[in-house]
């Protein structure tokens, strides 16, 4: 007889989303975390990386304040200040994820380290559980490359930066991924010095045409971007710390953050004591999130390797995880992990937004079929109205006119996510987007604007022109 329903490793985005849902359905829950409650997201993630975006982008307008006929003295930057309104923001979102809150839920908390014991059999804390069906959410850390040198030396990762007590005086990153980006620009708006080290391009998973806006604005704030670079090895410096390229180029700054990817957190877990098949791209699931090894088990978050997609690193993926975990395990429902709809949102400015796949995915897929819907933000009276015109709307779209992909960069481009998640996760036509009646004046309007260019070849031809013509001679 197992002693709870669900056992759940991990207490972030996935493990908590799983656990709530469990217990508001009347499970027996066990929910084991060894670290923080919330984990990445709350402590060292989304949170203090958006609230930290969140007072740079403050002193970026603060400097930009006489556009509208306003000068303002150069910022002065607070560090502690900072560091304040970043712990503050962690605060007052920590209680939505705190124990008190799932005890209240009637779940067993366990806060220690679990591992699989058997197939059906954990343990963590002393405490040992049999259960019935068990969810890994045990999230994923930095990757730290294997950089000579690098390991003996003070580095930072996501795990460490928000604990810097002093501004750090130059910051070099290695990564010109998302969470390099961002802590990129955060810092230079706050007064670092930046240089970004990046093996490819940066953004490279974004379309380029976006990735070209965002290029020349992290460099109008002071990022030094240093693309295509080999790094050969990493020593202590007089300044903190330096990179030496293969080229002998030596970029020595106070302080480096390693930001070149996640790697899943596997060890610890006992997962060959439960038989779970896994990788060093996470836990092997089919798509309903259930082990192809353990049929009692399943991942969630980034953990998690689903069949032909491979892991995702966003929060609102940790959300539908536990969705579809909900409907497969709990209610035995059929469910399919899809991502064709999935957005992502790089918080710089000017943001880029993806929803969807992008043109050069849809086309490395075998897509030739493709017509590409451009509308320039430049053009939009929002925008124009707040002094920060510019940017990019495109859709991807198939010869019917169903929307496939959308690429967005512009000031607050995200929030236009929302509406191109709907479009292509409900497959409406790029006639539902081109005949919304949006309010005036929202950046939205844009993404309309691009949806209506699909028509606008067809109104405009010379056929619809005869009818016209022959219509304004009726009574
Ligand atoms: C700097 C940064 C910024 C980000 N910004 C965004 C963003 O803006 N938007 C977005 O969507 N995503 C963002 N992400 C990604 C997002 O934070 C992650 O996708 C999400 O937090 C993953 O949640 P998770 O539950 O899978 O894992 P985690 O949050 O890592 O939680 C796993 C938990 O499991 C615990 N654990 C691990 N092993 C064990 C064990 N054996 N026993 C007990 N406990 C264990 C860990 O302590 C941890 O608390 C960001 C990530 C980073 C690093
Ligand atoms: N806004 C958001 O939603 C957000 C923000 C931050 C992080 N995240 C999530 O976290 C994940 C991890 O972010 P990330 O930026 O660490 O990883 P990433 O994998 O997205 O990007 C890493 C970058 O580092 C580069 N790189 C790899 N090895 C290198 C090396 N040895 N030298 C120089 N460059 C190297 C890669 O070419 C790549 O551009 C993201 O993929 C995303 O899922 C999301």
């Amino acid at each position: 007889m197992p002693d709870v329903d669900v056992a759940v490793i991990g207490a972030g985005a996935a493990g908590l989303s799983v656990a709530a849902i469990s217990a508001g359905l009347g499970l027996k829950v066990a929910l084991f975390e060894r670290g923080e409650m919330g984990g990445d997201c709350l402590n060292t993630g989304c949170v203090p990386s958006k609230a930290l975006l969140a007072a740079a982008h403050a002193a970026a307008e603060a400097r930009r304040a006489p556009r509208f006929g306003i000068r303002l003295p150069e910022p002065d930057i607070d560090w502690d200040g900072v560091r304040a309104h970043v712990a503050g923001a962690i605060a007052a979102i920590a209680p939505n994820d705190s124990e008190e809150r799932f005890r209240a839920m009637g779940v067993t908390v366990v806060r220690a380290t679990a591992r699989f014991t058997g197939p059906d059999r954990i343990e963590g804390g002393g405490q040992r559980f049999a259960f019935r069906r068990a969810v890994v959410a045990a999230g994923s850390s930095a990757v730290v490359p294997p950089v000579p040198g690098l390991a003996g030396l003070p580095y930072l990762t996501n795990e460490t930066l928000f604990d810097l007590t002093r501004k750090p005086g130059h910051l070099v990153i290695l990564g010109g991924g998302p969470i390099g980006l961002e802590m990129a620009q955060a810092h230079a708006r706050l007064g670092c010095r930046v240089t970004v080290v990046e093996a490819a391009a940066i953004a490279g998973r974004e379309d380029p045409e976006c990735v070209a806006a965002l290029r020349p604005a992290l460099e109008a704030d002071g990022v030094a971007l240093v693309e295509g670079a080999r790094v050969a090895s990493a020593e202590g410096d007089p300044a903190g710390i330096a990179l030496v390229l293969e080229d002998g180029t030596r970029i020595a700054g106070t302080h480096l953050l390693v930001a070149v990817g996640r790697t899943p957190r596997l060890a610890a877990l006992g997962l060959e004591a439960a038989g779970i098949a896994h990788s060093p791209r996470g836990i092997a699931t089919d798509l309903t999130l259930r082990s192809v090894s353990n049929r009692r088990v399943w991942a969630a978050g980034d953990i998690a390797d689903p069949q032909g997609l491979g892991p995702r690193a966003f929060t609102h993926v940790c959300s539908q995880h536990a969705g579809i975990i909900a409907r497969a395990m709990m209610f035995r429902l059929p469910a399919k992990l899809s991502y064709d709809a999935l957005p992502r949102v790089t918080y710089t400015d000017p943001e880029i937004a993806q929803i969807g796949p992008t043109e050069a995915e849809l086309r490395a897929a075998g897509r030739a079929d493709l017509t590409i819907l451009r509308w320039p933000l430049a053009e939009n009276d929002r925008l124009v109205a707040e002094g920060r015109a510019g940017g990019l709307v495109k859709l991807v779209a198939d010869p019917k006119g169903r929307l496939l992909g959308a690429s967005v960069v512009g000031p607050g481009a995200g929030n236009m996510a929302g509406m191109f998640a709907v479009a292509i996760g409900r497959g409406l036509p790029l006639s539902a987007l081109a005949g919304a009646v949006l309010p005036y004046p929202t950046a939205q309007e844009g993404g309309k604007r691009a949806a209506s260019e699909f028509f606008a070849p067809r109104l405009l031809s010379p056929g619809v022109k005869r009818i016209v013509g022959l219509l304004k001679r009726l009574p």
